[in-house]
Formats: C-alpha cells, sequence, structure tokens
C-alpha cells in the first residue's frame, strides 16, 4: 500500500521549504504517529553532497531522521540554477521517469513520505517535466510555503491557482518568517489568502535564531523546531 505524505513546494526559492520539511519530520517523528517516516529530495542544486549547506544536509540534520544523506537526495548539481539546466551545464540529463519510480517505491517502502521540491511549481526538471509533473505522477497532496510578508498574497494565490490547474490537492499554505509578532499584515495575508482560494493557512512561522556563529547545535534546533510547529501549525489535515 501507498504511504501517505507531502510535497512541500513553495512560491519561490529560498523560502523556507527545507526548514519546514526537516521540522515536520522531526515534529512527526517525536510524536510516533507515523512509524517510519522518510524524507526525500529528489534534485538538489548550487551544493555538493555533504555541504552543510546542501539541503539534503539541512533535511537530515534538521529532522534528526535515521536515513543516509546520500539516500535523501538523488541528484545533486553543483551550479545553483533550476535542476534542467544545472544538470545541462554538468553534460548530464535527469532521468526524470527514474525519479517517478523512485517517487513511488519510496511511498511504498515508508508510512509517511515528505518530498521537497526545489524552488517552485514551474520549476524545470528536464526540458519538458517540472517539479508539478512529479507531483501529479506521484498523486501527493502538496503544502504550500509562501513568505509571511507583503507581496505573499500574488505569489501563493498564483501558485494555487497553477497547482488548481494540474489537478493537484493542495492541503494547506504555511505563511513562514516573520520577524515581529504583532505585525497585522500577516494576519490580513492569511484573510485575502483563505477568501480568494478557499484554501487554508494552516499556520505562520516565525524567523528563528537558530543559526549561531560557533556551529549548530541540530539538537536544540530540532527539539525548537518541533515546539513551533506544535504551537503554530494545525498539521490535522496533513495527516488526514
Ligand atoms: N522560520 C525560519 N527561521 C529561521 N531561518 C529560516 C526560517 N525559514 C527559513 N530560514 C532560513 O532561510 C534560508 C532559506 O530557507 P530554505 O533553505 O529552507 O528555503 P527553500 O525553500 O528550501 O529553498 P530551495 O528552493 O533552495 O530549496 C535558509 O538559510 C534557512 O535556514
Ligand atoms: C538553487 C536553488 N537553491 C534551487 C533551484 C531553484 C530554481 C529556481 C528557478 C526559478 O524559479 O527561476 N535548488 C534547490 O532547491 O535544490
Ligand atoms: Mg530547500
Amino acid at each position: 500500500m501507498k504511504s501517505k505524505g507531502i510535497f512541500i513546494t513553495a512560491t519561490d526559492t529560498g523560502v523556507g521549504k527545507t526548514e519546514v520539511a526537516a521540522a515536520l519530520a522531526a515534529f512527526i517523528k517525536n510524536s510516533r504517529k507515523f512509524e517510519n517516516v522518510q524524507l526525500w529530495k529528489p534534485v538538489q542544486s548550487g551544493v555538493t553532497m555533504g555541504d552543510p549547506e546542501a539541503d539534503s544536509y539541512r533535511l537530515l540534520h534538521g529532522s534528526g531522521l535515521d536515513q543516509k544523506e546520500e539516500d535523501i537526495a538523488t541528484y545533486t548539481f553543483y551550479q545553483p540554477l533550476a535542476p534542467w539546466i544545472a544538470a545541462e551545464r554538468e553534460g548530464k540529463k535527469i532521468d526524470y521517469m527514474k525519479l517517478v519510480s523512485e517517487g513511488h517505491k519510496r511511498r511504498m517502502n515508508s508510512d509517511f513520505l515528505i518530498v521537497e521540491g526545489a524552488g517552485g511549481l514551474i520549476v524545470p526538471i528536464t526540458q519538458d517535466k517540472t517539479i508539478a509533473n512529479l507531483v501529479t505522477e506521484l498523486s501527493l497532496p502538496i503544502l504550500i510555503v509562501g513568505r509571511a510578508g507583503l507581496g505573499t498574497v500574488n505569489h501563493t494565490c498564483l501558485t494555487i491557482s497553477y497547482a488548481r490547474k494540474l489537478g493537484l490537492e493542495v492541503k494547506g499554505v504555511v505563511l513562514n518568517g516573520y520577524e515581529d509578532e504583532a505585525d497585522p499584515s500577516i494576519e490580513e495575508n492569511i484573510t485575502m489568502i483563505e477568501n480568494f482560494t478557499d484554501v487554508p493557512v494552516i499556520g505562520k512561522l516565525p524567523w528563528l535564531n537558530v543559526n549561531n556563529e560557533e556551529g549548530i547545535n541540530w539538537e536544540l534546533r530540532r527539539k525548537k523546531w518541533i515546539k513551533t510547529i506544535h504551537e503554530h501549525l494545525d498539521l490535522k489535515s496533513i495527516f488526514e
């Protein structure tokens, strides 16, 4: 039987998918809701494997899951470009169908699979396939990470509109990274997004001061994220 799971996409690159994916995995592991939680980043670019900046590294340590970093990311390309072009520039091609069958296999071999895209939905994996196409093939519902502040209404509504055009199931939106608890614009953004899309904003996440100069204390970081997820996100719909 296929596992439950979620595909984490965003309104842009650098919005917080890796933070949210790792934190969600840590939260689920901690809650023991599902026995075998797994993370997958089909393609990462702009990094090398083992680089502390790499999504594969941050997903591994941010979640505390019992996976190998090499198992978390299938393709890794050095140039900070969309996967299709990052691969081309290394003289390589991404085997899209390999990703599709790997995704199905990963769903069979886990109880809850969290997949992180690269950038947003219309980011090319090959000349004719995008992240959105991969989501469709895997039949996973999506969670959209958007920025918390000004500009997010347009980006989030456009992403939802495209997802719906493709028939994707949109479970919710997370608005990430607000700095001022009292900033009224965040609540107004939630009202506007829900009004125009009928997709629930399942929560907003503060900017956490979790990186320091002496290096990251991953255990402490995970604890902080688990508490933050518990306090700020309503995850019911994600687990249904
Ligand atoms: N709520 C937060 N608190 C503190 N730091 C955050 C938060 N959200 C994101 N960041 C930081 O912002 C940067 C960008 O976030 P992240 O790497 O998660 O984005 P992304 O959507 O995964 O990008 P990509 O498209 O490259 O995968 C990272 O340095 C991350 O640690
Ligand atoms: C290099 C980035 N960090 C990201 C790829 C982002 C591509 C964005 C393309 C675009 O929308 O213009 N790679 C990744 O998530 O692994
Ligand atoms: Mg990322």
